[in-house]
C-alpha cells in the first residue's frame, strides 16, 4: 500500500544528519529533535551570563496574576507583562539598563533552526527566557506582540521534559500534545505563525545537566 506523508508524520530529514529527525506539526511548524544538543553547553552558558545581568523575575498577567514561570530576556528587545499589558521594552525594568546582547551561540542556534525548518535570514532581535519549576505552567496563548508576522518563533528546550501543546487559530480548537525534551528545537511561523500553543504543568523529572528546571529560550524578530 502507498504511504503518504502527512502533518503530524514523523520524518526522517537527512540534511540534519546524525540521527536526528523532524516531526512535522503543521504546514509551517517542525519539531526538530535534538537539534540544540551539540551547542549545549554554549547555550547553558550563556543562559548563566545573561541571567547575572538580567536576574529571573516573575511577571503579572495583565489581569493582575503571578506567572508561574520566572523569566528574562536578552537581545535589542525583551518582551515584559504587567498592569499596563503585554510588550516588548528595550530596557530592562528591573535594573533600568539595556537588556544583555543576544549571546552569539543563542543567535547561530536560532538562525540555523529557522532554517532547517524552512525559514531562510531569520534574525532575531528579541531572546525571552522561561524558567519552569516543577508544577510551572504557560496557558494557551498566541505570540502576537511581534511586529514582524513574516519571521517564525524559535524555541528551544533545555533541562527537564515538558508537554508542548500545539492548538489551532482558535483557543478552543483541540491542541495536540508533543514531549519536548532537552535540546529539542521548535519552529513555527508562516501560516502556522499565530497557532495557539502552551506548556502543560511541568512534572519533576530531574534533568541529569540541568536539574530540576526546564529553562525555554523564545527567539522572535520583535521591533
Ligand atoms: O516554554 C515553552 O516551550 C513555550 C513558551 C512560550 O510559548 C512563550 O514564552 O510564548
Ligand atoms: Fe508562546
Amino acid at each position: 500500500m502507498a504511504q503518504t506523508r502527512g502533518l503530524f508524520d514523523d520524518e526522517a530529514d537527512e540534511t540534519l544528519g546524525g540521527g536526528r529527525g523532524r516531526q512535522r506539526l503543521g504546514e509551517h511548524a517542525w519539531v526538530l529533535r535534538g537539534f540544540a544538543l551539540p551547542d549545549i553547553e554554549a547555550l547553558l552558558a550563556g543562559v548563566k551570563a545573561v541571567l547575572l545581568a538580567a536576574p529571573l523575575r516573575q511577571m503579572h498577567t495583565p489581569g493582575g496574576l503571578p506567572m508561574s514561570v520566572s523569566t528574562s530576556n536578552c537581545g535589542r528587545l525583551g518582551w515584559v507583562s504587567d498592569r499596563a499589558g503585554y510588550r516588548y521594552v528595550a530596557r530592562d525594568p528591573l535594573t533600568g539598563r539595556d537588556w544583555p546582547a543576544l549571546p552569539a551561540a543563542f543567535e547561530r542556534l536560532a538562525r540555523e533552526a529557522a532554517a532547517a525548518a524552512g525559514f531562510d535570514g531569520f534574525v532575531p532581535d528579541a531572546c525571552l527566557i522561561n524558567r519552569y519549576m516543577p508544577g510551572a505552567r504557560m496557558s494557551l496563548h498566541q505570540d502576537r506582540n511581534e511586529r514582524d508576522m513574516g519571521a517564525p518563533i524559535v524555541s528551544v528546550s533545555l533541562g527537564m521534559p515538558a508537554i508542548f501543546l500545539f492548538g489551532g487559530h482558535a483557543r478552543a480548537d483541540r491542541a495536540t500534545r508533543i514531549p519536548l525534551l532537552h535540546g529539542d528545537v521548535a519552529v513555527w511561523g508562516g501560516v502556522d505563525r499565530l497557532r495557539f500553543h502552551g506548556i502543560l504543568p511541568l512534572k519533576a523529572v530531574p534533568h541529569p545537566r540541568v536539574g530540576e528546571r526546564r529553562f525555554n529560550l523564545t527567539f522572535r524578530r520583535a521591533g
